[in-house]
């Protein structure tokens, strides 16, 4: 399965094999992109995280042809002396490491400021000091809201791309006040940003930033209460799958009207790829990676998943699928929302030729068939427990 022969980059040239230092390996978006550059091409990779659940399959098969190029180690970021060490060791280091959950953003401001910029500080200076190479995992949170939220209601610019469409280079970063703490994390992303553009203008860090728009697909956060906390609020796809397991009803925040474009996981790892493998052309920029046709409201997207779960695991729908909840109950004091996301995709495009493939209704798919396949006999099993009194 690993690559062989020759492989070529954009330019034709030769690529190289090199060591990746991927922090936050572990993750969602790090157990995908394990895969791709194990399963694709002869590089290795040094994957660090305090967690190895989702990458179990690729370390513990011995006999796998890839099982030397992938070295896992248990390292937390914020306090151990091997990091500076494996990073001098590798050509690259991927920081995705980081609290990114936003029911953590207004209940763990500090969690969240500390995750997303203090522990990151020491990264960006290896690699600023050892000369090596960072592609960085900001966010599509930077943008806040967008110049048309503010606009009246029935204003005919709402309807104007250039008040909504994100561009990395023309559009602003807007946030709500700071008791408004949902905007801690955006704000710790925006300042990283900014410290390793700096890095890169006045020492000459070669960097790539990216901003993924929503990625999702399996192994995304976790189910309450069978691989992750019971009171645990994780992501949208994964609160709505877990409703769908259970048969409750899709929460559907302050009306579930705020709008998201969402992108299959296996086509946002086919642009990191790209930027790994094209450094020419990655090298200081900041991209989107998202799916700019893959647009739904919030209650849109509870439609599709509704429909499409129906669909995979044979059973019908609940006669009521949704139910309003205030932002205020479901995530607590100092939630906002983001209103509408839509990416530029110019410069991914001019740079890399890079464009998203998979439908909403493709990937919802997918990723609804894993759920139920991974999850539902042991959310029934759950469900069925006696409750002790
Ligand atoms: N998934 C998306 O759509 C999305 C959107 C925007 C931004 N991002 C960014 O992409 C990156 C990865 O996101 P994800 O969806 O894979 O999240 P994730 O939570 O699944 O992965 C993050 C990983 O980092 C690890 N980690 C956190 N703190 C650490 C520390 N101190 N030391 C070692 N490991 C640590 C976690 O254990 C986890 O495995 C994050 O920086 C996130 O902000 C993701
Ligand atoms: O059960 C739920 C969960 C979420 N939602 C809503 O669904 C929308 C999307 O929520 P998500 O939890 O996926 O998170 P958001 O899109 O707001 O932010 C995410 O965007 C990019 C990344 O940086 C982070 O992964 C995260 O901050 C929000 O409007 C939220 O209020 C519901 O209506 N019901």
């Amino acid at each position: 399965m690993a690559a062989t022969g020759v492989r070529l980059d954009l330019d034709g040239r030769p690529i190289k094999p090199m060591t990746i230092c991927m922090i936050g390996a572990g993750g969602f978006i790090g157990s995908h992109l394990c895969e791709k550059v194990l399963f694709e091409t002869p590089h290795k990779i040094l994957a660090l995280d305090v967690y190895n659940d989702k990458i179990k399959h690729l370390l513990e098969p011995e006999t796998q042809t890839w099982a030397d190029r992938i070295q896992f180690h248990r390292i937390n970021i914020k306090h151990d002396s091997r990091l500076e060490g494996l990073i001098k060791m590798a050509d690259l280091t991927i920081n995705l490491a980081a609290i990114c959950t936003p029911a953590d953003y207004n209940t763990r401001p500090l969690d969240t400021i500390y995750s997303n910029f203090i522990d990151a500080l020491p990264v960006v200076k290896y690699c600023s000091e050892n000369n090596k190479r960072l592609i960085h995992f900001s966010t599509c949170e930077v943008y806040g809201k967008t110049i048309g939220s503010f606009l009246p209601k029935d204003s005919p610019l709402r309807q104007d791309p250039s008040y909504y469409v994100l561009n990395e280079n023309t559009s602003p970063c807007i946030f709500g006040s700071i008791e408004k703490q949902r905007w801690s994390y955006a704000c710790a992303k925006q300042l990283i940003e900014r410290l390793i553009y700096a890095e890169g203008a006045e020492n000459g860090l070669e960097f790539t930033i990216v901003r993924p728009f929503n990625w999702i697909g399996p192994r995304m956060d976790f189910i309450p209460g069978i691989d992750g906390p019971s009171e645990g609020v994780p992501r949208v796809l994964a609160c709505f799958s877990n409703n769908l397991l259970r048969r409750q009803p899709l929460k559907l925040v302050d009306g579930g009207q705020s709008q998201r474009t969402f992108v299959y996981i296996k086509d946002a790892i086919e642009a990191v790829l790209l930027m790994i493998e094209n450094s020419a052309r990655a090298n200081g920029h900041i991209f989107n990676v998202g799916n700019p046709h893959n647009e739904v409201t919030v209650q849109q997207l509870a439609e599709m998943m509704t429909e499409v779960y129906s669909k995979v695991s044979g059973e019908p729908p609940l006669e009521s699928p949704t139910i309003d909840v205030s932002s205020k109950e479901f995530y607590g004091e100092g939630y906002d929302d983001s209103d509408k996301r839509i990416p530029d995709m110019t410069i991914i495009n001019r740079q890399l030729g890079w464009n998203p493939k998979t439908s909403l209704w493709d990937l919802l798919e997918s990723t609804l068939t894993y759920q139920h396949r991974t999850y539902a006999e042991a959310v029934k099993q759950a469900i069925s427990k006696p409750v002790a009194n």
